[in-house]
């Protein structure tokens, strides 16, 4: 198998897809929509709009009523439904783990049916764990011995196991707390980097969307097919009423995490922990002996006295180097000093920002935008 990382060439292909199920729901309704290779795209939409019976077409656990589903080219019709399955893994919630079957076993379980020697499985297993950041004593568990986040990477570790181009996602993480459903997401994107698959994901959480999907397919009840757009783009140009409400409110502010922030940084005035203090001027930033900022420490009261942890105001947020205007207006609007703190990839102080001019750079990319497009966003 060799997957060509950064073209656009479609890997899945609805075509007019239509899934009327017997008692007459119109689950699907007249579906296009390619998945393009070695990217995530993302379906979501309310309760019932026939995301999981979209993703289910693709590897014919449910059949089309009409239109055809190829994939990289090929109708999936024409195809047995063992080879099909085969270069597709599938993740569901919950992880989908047979549970009288060790961690081990359980990823070993494409490969064994493929006809992989024991030895050669359990190499590949054993990796795989490693891979999903699941340590080597957990392998000989039985899934109700693990948590939620860990029987969720197990199942992502399975469907990895016969390196398939495909994945389909169903709600993978829709069933663990939103700290580790963070973590998971993150994970994947990490994943997804060096793998390049080709992921089809669920999610009825537009915020998980947004967040992973290379694009976006908005469905709407009845199976119909309201937008499939970038993220950045769904964002800030929703097709119409539906979509605006269903991707939020501050959907303005959110969009800013797709926009690089091009705003001057400024030298700030640092102490460092234990240093007296001799400038009483307002807040002051303390950093440690590496330069990674500790806090902010408001020094009127503190003058002629070194600066203990005790002393440090913490909360605000801190912007990465090259980060996001929404990184970058988050820290300065999350400081107590309204000075947004920047930092390098080692956590390292490389200067600060003021609110005022994150929001001219704002400003500033939406002229761009509208000078790019032609025509106002
Ligand atoms: N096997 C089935 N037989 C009859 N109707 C079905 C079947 N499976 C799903 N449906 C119906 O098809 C519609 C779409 O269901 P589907 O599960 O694809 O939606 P969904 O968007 O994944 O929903 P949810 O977010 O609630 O999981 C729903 O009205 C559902 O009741």
């Amino acid at each position: 198998m060799s997957v060509v990382a950064d073209t656009l060439e479609r890997m899945i292909r609805f075509d007019r897809v239509t899934k009327t199920y017997p008692g007459g729901t119109v689950a699907v309704d007249d579906l296009t929509l390619e998945a393009p290779r070695g990217q995530i795209t993302v379906l979501v939409g309310p309760s019932g709009c026939g995301k999981t019976t979209s993703l289910r077409l693709v590897n014919r656990m449910v059949e089309p009523t009409s239109g055809t589903i190829t994939l990289d080219g090929t109708d999936t019709g024409s195809m047995s439904a063992t080879e099909l399955r085969r270069g597709i893994g599938y993740v569901i919630q919950h992880g989908g783990l047979f549970p009288h079957r060790t961690v081990e076993h359980n990823v070993m379980t494409v490969p064994k049916l493929l006809g992989w020697s024991t030895d050669k499985a359990r190499t590949r297993a054993r990796e795989l764990l490693e891979v999903v950041g699941l340590a080597p004593e957990l392998a000989g568990r039985y899934p109700a011995q693990l948590s939620g986040g860990q029987q969720q990477r197990v199942g992502v570790a399975r469907a990895l196991a016969a390196d398939p181009p495909v994945l389909l996602m169903d709600e993978p993480f829709s069933a663990v707390d939103p700290v580790v459903r963070d973590a998971l997401q993150d994970e994947l994107l990490t994943l997804q980097a060096q793998l390049h698959k080709t992921i089809l994901l669920v999610t009825h959480d537009i915020d998980e969307a947004v967040k992973l999907g290379n694009q976006v397919a908005v469905l709407r009840v009845g199976g119909e097919l309201a937008q499939v757009d970038a993220p950045a783009r769904l964002l800030a140009e929703p097709a119409d009423d539906f979509v605006a409400d269903f991707v939020g409110r501050d959907r303005g502010y959110r969009s800013l995490a797709f926009q690089a922030a091009d705003v001057p940084l400024h030298r700030e005035h640092t102490i460092r922990l234990g240093e007296t203090v001799e400038d009483a001027s307002d807040w002051q930033l303390v950093v440690d002996d590496d330069g990674r900022p500790q806090g902010w420490v408001r020094a009127g009261s503190l003058v002629g006295r070194p600066v203990g942890k005790d002393d440090l105001r913490l909360g605000g947020t801190l912007a990465g180097q090259g980060g996001t205007l929404r990184a970058h207006l988050d820290a300065a609007l999350s400081s107590p000093s309204r000075r947004g703190v920047v930092v390098d990839g080692d956590g390292v102080l490389v200067g600060i920002v003021h609110p005022g001019e994150v929001l001219a750079a704002i400003e500033a990319a939406g002229r761009a935008g509208v000078a790019d497009d032609g025509e106002p966003a």
